[in-house]
Order: C-alpha cells, then structure tokens, then sequence
C-alpha cells in the first residue's frame, strides 16, 4: 500500500518532466489507482507526477541548499540575484498541516487558477515579450531553477528570451558535464503505454515483419491486385541465402567504418536527464558520397545490382533477422544501465512492451552511438543502393534502352529527401526518436528493415510494371513534390533553428506564444498555417512519389498510407505531450493555429 505522503491543497516541490528542475507546485489530489498526485503550477499548468518526483518544501531546501551552496563558489552575483526575486523566499509557509492552513492554500489555489496568466501573441523581436515574461511565471520558480538555467548546456531553451542573445552555436558552447541537482536516483518507470498497451505491441511485434513480408511479395508479382494476396508464404528456403546475409552484413560493417571517419564536425547532442550531452560526429553526408563512390565502382567494374532486384526477399529476411538479433543485444545490455540511461517511454516493466519500445535511450559502444548510426546511416544510404539496383532492374526486365520517366522521378525525388536528411544529419539530434525514445526492436527494425524495404516500395513495383506518364502528370508531379519540399525543409530548418536559438535574429518576423517553461511556440509563417507543417510537406512529397506508379494498384501507395499514420499517431503524441508540458500556453497556442497537419482539418 503506498504512502500518500502530500495531501490536496500542500505546497511542494515538483519536478519538470524529463530534467532535474523543481518548481513550486500545489498539489490538486492524488490517485490510489494510478498513484500520481495531478500538481497545479504557478501559471495554471496541471500536471501528473509521481511521488519520486515530488519534495516537500522541506526537504527541497535542505537538498537544494548543498547545490546552491555549490554554484555559490561558481558564481556569487547569480545567485544574489536570483534570491531576491525567489518567492521562496517571500512566501514560505508552515508545512503543517491543519485543515484552517490547508483550506486557505486551497483558495490561494483555486485563485492561481481562476486568473490564468495571459500570454498575447508577441513578435519574436518584441521588447515587451521580454518584459512580459519578467513578470511570468518562468521568473517565479525558485532559484534551483535559474541556477539550472545556467548550467544546462546545449540547445534545449529553457532560458528567458531576455538572455538568449548569449546562444552560441553549439560547437562552440562549453560543454562541462553537470548534474543539475543531488537527487537520490529514482528508476524511472513508464506508466502511460503507448501503441494499445502490451496487447498492441504483442501484436505489432508479430504483424510488422509479416506486412513487409506481404508488400515484397504482392510488389514482385505480376499481378500486384490485393486481391491476388498469396495465402501461401513463400517456401523457407526460397527466403534465406547466405551469400546476401553476409553482404548485408558486410555493408553494416562499412557503414559503420564510414561512421568513424575522422571528417565532419563533431556537435553536443540534446542534454540527458543528468545534465550531461552526448557528442556526435556528423559526417553522414561524406558516408554517402563514399558509398555513392563505391557503388558506382562496383557497377563500372561489372557488378550487377540486378542481384539485389532478383534476390530482394533474402535481403529482407536478412535485414529482419539481424534486427531482431540487435534487439535482442539491446534489451540484454540495458539491464546493467543505469536508471539515467533509460528511455521515459520504455521502462514499465513489461518485458515484451520494453523489448518493443526499447529500454535504453542512447546504447553506445565506446563512444559509437548505435541508434544515431541505424537511424540515419546503412538503411537510408541502403535505400538509394535498392532504388539505383531497381532502376537496373526495370531497364532488363521491360527491354528499355533508358529507364522510364516515372523510374526516374522516383529515384530523383528520393535521392533529393536522403541527402537533405543526411546533410542536415546534426537536425535530427533534436528529434522525438533521438531525444525521447529507447532503442529497441521498434526502431532497429525500422531503421534496418523497415525504411529500406518498405520506402523503396514505389521502384520496386516500377521495376516490373511499366507506368507511362504524359507530359502534364511529369510536370504535376514534380511541382507537387517541389512545393512538399518546400514546405518541409523551410518548417524544418526554421524550426531547428528556433530551438537552437530563438533570437535568432533571422527568425525576428516570427510571432511566438511564450510558455511557462521558458520555451515559447512559433504561431506564424508556416507554423501559423498548420501545426505541424514539416508532416504537410512531407506527406506532398509522398503523393508525389506515389502517384509516378499510376492508379492500377494501391500497393505502391503503401508509403503514403504508413507516412499518413505515423504522423498522425506522431501529432496526436505530440499533443498529449504539450497539453500537459505548456497548460494554458498550449490552449492559446491551438486557438491561434486551429489546423493540425492538414489545413481546414481540426
Ligand atoms: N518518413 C518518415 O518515416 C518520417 C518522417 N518524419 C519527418 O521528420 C521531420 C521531423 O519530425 P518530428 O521530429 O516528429 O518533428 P516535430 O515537428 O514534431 O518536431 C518536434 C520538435 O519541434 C518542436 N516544436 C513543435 N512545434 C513547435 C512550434 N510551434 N514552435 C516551436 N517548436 C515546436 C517540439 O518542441 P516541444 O515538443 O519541446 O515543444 C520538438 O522539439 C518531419 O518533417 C517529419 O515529416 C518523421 C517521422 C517519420
Ligand atoms: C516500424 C515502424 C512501423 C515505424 C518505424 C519508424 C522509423 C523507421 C521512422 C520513424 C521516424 C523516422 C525518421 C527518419 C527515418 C525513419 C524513421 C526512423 C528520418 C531520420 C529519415 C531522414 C529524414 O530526413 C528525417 C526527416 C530526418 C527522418 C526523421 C524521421
């Protein structure tokens, strides 16, 4: 029977999801069912937190006193500051608890909820925002968190505007390993399961294999009808080869070579839960130049990558079994991590959930970084080699002396989004996959199995079924995947760049809703337009691809329909997220950008 240690109307100390920063909170009620207190901040934003991340005043003064006393030596000025600005300070209570005592709290805090602070849209050049937020809550947390504010390197913005002209770029920054605050280390577990709990994971761990499995089978086919679904699986033999096991092997060991070159700047990643920040050699753009080299010597000295077209099954199996295999590896290491190391999103303690979703955030081998390397490097350069290999293919097969317009446009649109991906690999550094979720069999299998096989699903089906287009389809075509990558690259770079540094004064046109956590949301430009704009542009470009095979078959939309999922399913994550991160910021955030990823869908 847990201990119900707060109780409604308490003053505490609650911890900011996912860092070591505390705030004053007042706690709301608790739950026996799920055992969290639902918390009220200073600004209106309720959150759910668990008794670990929750100190009485206390004993939050005690244990914050060693760490100030800590900065002290570091920085005098600072911390006189910040003292006399603490409401800490100003404002401590008796924590007794009699019920006159925690009547009044509960008005006090009825009356924080009953005048929200107002966050007007500002413009990202705008003084008054600065001074807006001199009087936010962002201002009122307790000194613990300025002197986090301090000591958080990296781009993860949780200064006040008023003091990110100092941003620098990140090689730059000093990047001194820091633990934030002495707090007894507490294993983390994952209460909120996602993909439909252990049920739906049970069942995608089953059913993701078996779906490529169907799409390869029904793409090589003649007849590529869903209706011609084979209810047979292939005979066993006829799926594996040794030969392409070993190939795939062997470009895996390549890839992981080009990985360690000593080219490309090496970059801070996002700051870990202790503090700490990862380092990063960005050199995917030279790997795939390499790989483009040496594919293409290959090719000059006669190899004929019409192997791959014929022997494209085997290559999968190939690619699954050294994925579940990674997994596996991966799921076992995590047991000697520690709690730091483990990824919020696949802690709970169900061991196929953790398998699926992945234990440890970042596994890395001796400073080589595993999930970093599948992510952007042998699948996505894999992908090109597969799409190059089909447009062989398709040139043997249908007797072509060329390859056809629509095979060409695949790969050039393709080869397009991989190298933006790669050229902007350091960008990625800042996403969900990197920053928040365990690798595990869900994106080792993804970034093995998945995106080489399942992305090259529109050359593969062009290898062996002609599409003509007429002039006016091309030209649609390519306009509809210009303005997608557009629209994707501008929201993406605008968006990076902002979280790096939102006084950037190249973003000053922007308007911006601030949030009580310090970081503020952009509601104008693109990002006014949807809230997701990135997910808009991409998904254009995935019609575009999609539509060069024609109407006869849904199979080659099969990237489209995934794409539409996925971000869908992202945008709803992402939301659930905010909602709880931003409070009131986010509901001012949504009522100025109604859409979502479609323009005129809510
Ligand atoms: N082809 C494929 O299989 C896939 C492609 N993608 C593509 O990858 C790209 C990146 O995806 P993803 O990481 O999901 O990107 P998101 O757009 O969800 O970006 C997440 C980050 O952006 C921040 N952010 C979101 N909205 C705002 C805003 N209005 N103002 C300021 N910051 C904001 C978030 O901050 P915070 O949450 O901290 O507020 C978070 O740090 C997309 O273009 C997507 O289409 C993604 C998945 C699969
Ligand atoms: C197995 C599942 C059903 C889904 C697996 C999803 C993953 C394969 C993808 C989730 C998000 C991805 C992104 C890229 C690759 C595929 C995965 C990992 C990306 C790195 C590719 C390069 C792009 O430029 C990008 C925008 C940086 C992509 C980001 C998302």
């Amino acid at each position: 029977m847990p201990v119900v240690r707060f109780q409604a109307g308490d003053t505490v100390m609650g911890r900011w999801p996912g860092s070591n920063l505390y705030y004053e909170v007042k706690v709301l009620s608790y739950s026996a069912k799920s055992q969290l207190y639902t918390v009220i901040y200073k600004d209106g934003t309720e959150l759910e937190l668990k008794d670990a991340d929750i100190k009485s005043m206390t004993g939050f003064r005690q244990g914050s006193g060693r760490s100030r006393s800590r900065s002290r030596s570091r920085s005098p000025a600072r911390t006189r500051r910040s003292r006399s600005r603490s409401p800490a300070r100003t404002s401590r209570r008796s924590t007794s608890h009699t019920t006159e005592a925690r009547r009044d709290r509960l008005k006090d805090m009825l009356e924080v909820r009953l005048t929200p602070v107002t966050m007007p849209l500002v413009n990202n050049s705008n003084n008054e925002h600065e001074k807006k937020e001199e009087n936010d809550t962002a201002n009122k947390v307790v000194e613990i968190k300025e002197e986090a504010e301090n000591q958080v390197s990296g781009r993860y913005n949780l200064r006040r505007r008023k003091d990110q002209g100092e941003e620098r770029p990140i090689e730059e920054q000093k990047t001194e390993p820091v633990v934030l605050l002495a707090t007894p280390k507490q294993t983390s577990k994952t209460t909120e399961l996602e993909f439909g709990g252990r049920i739906g994971v049970f069942f995608l761990l089953l059913l993701l294999p078996v779906v490529v499995l169907a799409l390869l089978t029904l793409c090589g086919q003649k007849d590529s009808s869903l209706l011609s679904f084979p209810l047979m699986l292939p005979p066993l033999d006829s799926l594996w080869d040794w030969q392409v096991f070993g190939i795939t092997l062997l470009w895996l060991l390549f890839q992981a070579l080009l990985s360690l070159l000593p080219v490309g700047k090496v970059v801070n990643g996002m700051p870990l839960k202790n503090g700490k920040t990862l380092k990063y050699r960005i050199n995917g753009f030279y790997a795939l130049l390499i790989s483009g080299v040496a594919v293409g010597a290959g090719v000059y000295n006669g190899v004929d990558l019409g192997y791959i077209h014929t022997h494209f099954l085997q290559f999968y199996t190939s690619a699954l079994l050294i994925s579940i295999l990674l997994s596996i590896y991966l799921f076992v290491r995590s047991r000697w991590a520690t709690d730091d190391d483990l990824a919020p999103a696949g802690n709970s303690g169900y061991v196929m959930y953790d398998f699926f979703m992945g234990r440890e955030l970042n596994p890395q081998l001796k400073g080589f970084d595993i999930k970093f390397f599948c992510e952007m490097r042998p699948g996505l350069i894999g992908w090109l080699v597969f799409n190059f290999a089909m447009l062989q293919a398709e040139m043997k097969l249908l007797n072509l002396d060329t390859p056809s317009y629509a095979m060409l446009l695949v790969n050039g649109f393709q080869m397009l989004w991989v190298v933006d991906g790669l050229w902007h690999e350091e960008k990625l550094l800042s996403m969900m996959d990197i920053v928040h979720d365990g690798f595990g069999f869900m994106l080792a299998f993804g970034d093995l199995a998945w995106v080489p096989f399942t992305f090259t699903c529109q050359s593969y089906y062009l290898a062996s079924h002609p599409s003509d287009l007429c002039v006016f389809w091309i030209i649609a075509i390519i306009l509809m995947n210009a303005i997608g990558y557009y629209i994707f690259r501008k929201a993406n770079s605008q968006k990076f760049a902002f979280i790096r540094n939102p006084s950037d004064p190249t973003l000053s046109h922007l308007k911006t809703i601030p949030t009580a956590t310090g970081k503020s949301l952009i509601a104008s430009g693109l990002w006014g337009f949807v809230r997701h704009p990135n997910y808009l542009g991409d998904i254009l470009m995935a019609l575009a691809w999609s539509l060069t095979c024609g109407f006869n078959h849904i199979i080659p939309y099969f990237y489209l329909i995934y794409l539409i999922i996925l971000l869908v399913h992202r945008e709803a994550r992402h939301e659930h997220e905010c909602r709880k991160k931003y409070g009131l910021a986010w509901e001012q955030y949504c009522k100025a950008v109604p859409y979502r990823i479609f323009p005129w869908v809510y």
